[in-house]
Formats: structure tokens, C-alpha cells, sequence
């Protein structure tokens, strides 16, 4: 069972590139897709939830091509978006028997035990006579996952989940996300690194529409052994410390600001090896992307001088 995505492009009608040759093979377990605002994860998203067609390219899961029969794949897909809309006036209980109806689950008594199985599993048992409206975002969260996992799906689609949640409800979430069965495919998209390393056993980096890395976050993380180095300086040095090194990431900690310089051997005085975390594979490979989107100015500016 593996969802397949070859070659697929997506241009809205204000000109806007939002995804651009997407190639990704994806199989069993958790995958996290990683992205900046903007990257294109949710047009990809809504793309693979059959809401919005592709402009060129195929996506195709368990032998179901998804432009081809989209019925089909809704049969199988389970989708958290990133806005989830409820309604307010509704209770918990009442708002997934009317989502079970829907997905087809015909009879009463299947609905009303896929429901109440669901509603423990999430915690909201307690809370499912409450009306939606007055669910905290944690709890409509939980309530999303619920509606997603009805039906049993084999295809399940979070995007975005944890933005906003507390800690407390970010490892609850966490904790859901992760006892979901391992005969499913499970595709998690979102900008925060942490999400990722806690669930995922494949990921993917999006920038600019298009997949700059894709690879199981432990062995990404080992690619950057030996070729990282920190150092503490003063704010006034961040703009010759970058032009001097390839400075992937400068952070604060403890009132000190701290860069993480990529480099195959020490970039000079003062710098310390440091343990690569995943977080400096994604901020390695958006620095790589913005270097590559400088330079393409540059030489598209060089034109136009040479031109004139
Ligand atoms: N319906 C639309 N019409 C026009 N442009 C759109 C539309 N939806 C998204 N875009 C643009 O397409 C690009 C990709 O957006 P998308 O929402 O897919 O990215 P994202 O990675 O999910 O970002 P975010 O985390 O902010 O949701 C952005 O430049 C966005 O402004």
C-alpha cells in the first residue's frame, strides 16, 4: 500500500506556482512534510483529498488514481484541514453521526459504536454532550481527529494539526496521532520541526512548491555529523559573521545569540562542534534555497546589465 505522486503541478489563476513537479513515494506509517508558509503543503493536501484538481502530474493510492475516481479515494481518505470548521450549535456526539452518515457507514448501530469508540480514544467522551462552540482548540483538535479516523480510512491527512495547541495538548495530540494503526498511511504536514521528529519515520522538506529533501529524519540528521559549529556572538557581528560563513541559523538563548555555521571543518576561532538536530536540516535547507534563489538574481540581474 503506498500513495504515489509523480509530476504533480498546481498554478492558481493569480499566476502563483503553488506546487512544481512534486515526485514522493510514500508508504506505511507516519510522514511528516515539513514547509514554511507558502511552501505549497496545503495545495498538496487539498490536492491528495481529491478537493482541488492538479494542473499536470498523477497522484495514485493502493491502485486508485485519484483524478480518475475520486469516489474511491474518499472512501479510503481520512482529512484533518487546516481550517476545520465545526458547528458551534452542534454536540460532539451529534456532529460525527451526522459526518459517519455521510462517509456511508449505513446502519445505526455501526455509527453509534464507531462513534462512541472514537470519542473515548480522544478523550472527549466526557465532553460529547457539550456543544462544539464551546470546545477550546485543543479539544476541536481532538474532535478532528476523531471525524478524520471514521470509517476506518487507510489514507489519513493531517494538515497543520498542532499550531496553536498548548504543550499539554500538543503531546495529547501527539500521543493520538501515533497509536493510529500501522496498516494506514499517514501523511502530517506542518512548519514545526518538533511535530516531525517526535512521530515521523519518512519526511519531505517543501520549499517553493517543490520537494528540496525527502529521507527518514534520523539519517538526515547523520548526514550533517562533523560539519556543524556553534558559536556565541554579538548582535553587531551576525552580518560579517554570514557574509564570512554559511551561517544556517542564529538563535537567542539565555539572553546570547548563538550561530550554527555549516562548514566541512572548523570555521575558525571560538566555534564548537555541534550535534546536528533536525531542526538544522531544515534550516540548512532553506538557507541552500535562499543561496540559490540569490544567486538566480544575480545572474538574471547580470543578464539584463550585460543586455543593456
Ligand atoms: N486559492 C488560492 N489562490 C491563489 N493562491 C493561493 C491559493 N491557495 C494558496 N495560494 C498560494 O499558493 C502558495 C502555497 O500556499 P499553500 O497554502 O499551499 O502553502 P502552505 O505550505 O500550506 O502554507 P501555510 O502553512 O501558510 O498554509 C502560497 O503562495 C499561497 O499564497
Amino acid at each position: 500500500m503506498r500513495l504515489e505522486i509523480k509530476n504533480l503541478s498546481k498554478t492558481y489563476s493569480n499566476g502563483v506556482k503553488a506546487i512544481q513537479d512534486v515526485n514522493l513515494s510514500i508508504g506505511r506509517g507516519m510522514f511528516g512534510l515539513l514547509g514554511e508558509n507558502g511552501a505549497g503543503k496545503s495545495t498538496l493536501m487539498r490536492t491528495i483529498a481529491t478537493l482541488q484538481e492538479a494542473d499536470e502530474g498523477s497522484v495514485v493510492f493502493d491502485g486508485i488514481d485519484i483524478a480518475r475516481d475520486p469516489v474511491s479515494l474518499r472512501k479510503v481518505l481520512g482529512y484533518l484541514p487546516q481550517e476545520f470548521g465545526v458547528y458551534p450549535a452542534l454536540t460532539a456526539e451529534e456532529f460525527l453521526l451526522h459526518i459517519a452518515d455521510m462517509k456511508g457507514i449505513a446502519k445505526a448501530s455501526e455509527r453509534k459504536g464507531q462513534v462512541e469508540a472514537l470519542l473515548k480514544r480522544v478523550n472527549l467522551w466526557e465532553d460529547r454532550k457539550k456543544k462544539l462552540g464551546g470546545y477550546s482548540g485543543g479539544m476541536k483538535q481532538r474532535f478532528g481527529i476523531a471525524q478524520a479516523l471514521l470509517g476506518e480510512p487507510r489514507l489519513i491527512i493531517v494538515d497543520e494539526p498542532t499550531a496553536g495547541l498548548d504543550p499539554r495538548e500538543r503531546n495529547r495530540f501527539y500521543n493520538l496521532l501515533s497509536e493510529i494503526g500501522e496498516n494506514t498511511v499517514v501523511i502530517l504536514s506542518t512548519h514545526i520541526v518538533e511535530d516531525v521528529s517526535t512521530l515521523c519515520s519518512d519526511m519531505a522538506i517543501m520549499g517553493n512548491g517543490r520537494v528540496l529533501l525527502e529521507g527518514v529524519p534520523s539519517t538526515l540528521q547523520e548526514s550533517l555529523d562533523g560539519r556543524l559549529w556553534i558559536r556565541e556572538i554579538d548582535k553587531g557581528e551576525l552580518k560579517s559573521c554570514s557574509s564570512e560563513h554559511r551561517v544556517i541559523a542564529s538563535h537567542f538563548h539565555l539572553g546570547k545569540l548563538l550561530v550554527t555555521v555549516d562548514a566541512e571543518r572548523s570555521p575558525g576561532e571560538g566555534f564548537e562542534p555541534k550535534e546536528p538536530s533536525l531542526e538544522d536540516v531544515y534550516f540548512r535547507i532553506l538557507s541552500r534555497k535562499e543561496e540559490l534563489r540569490e544567486s538566480a538574481n544575480t545572474s538574471m540581474k547580470q543578464q539584463e546589465s550585460d543586455a543593456c
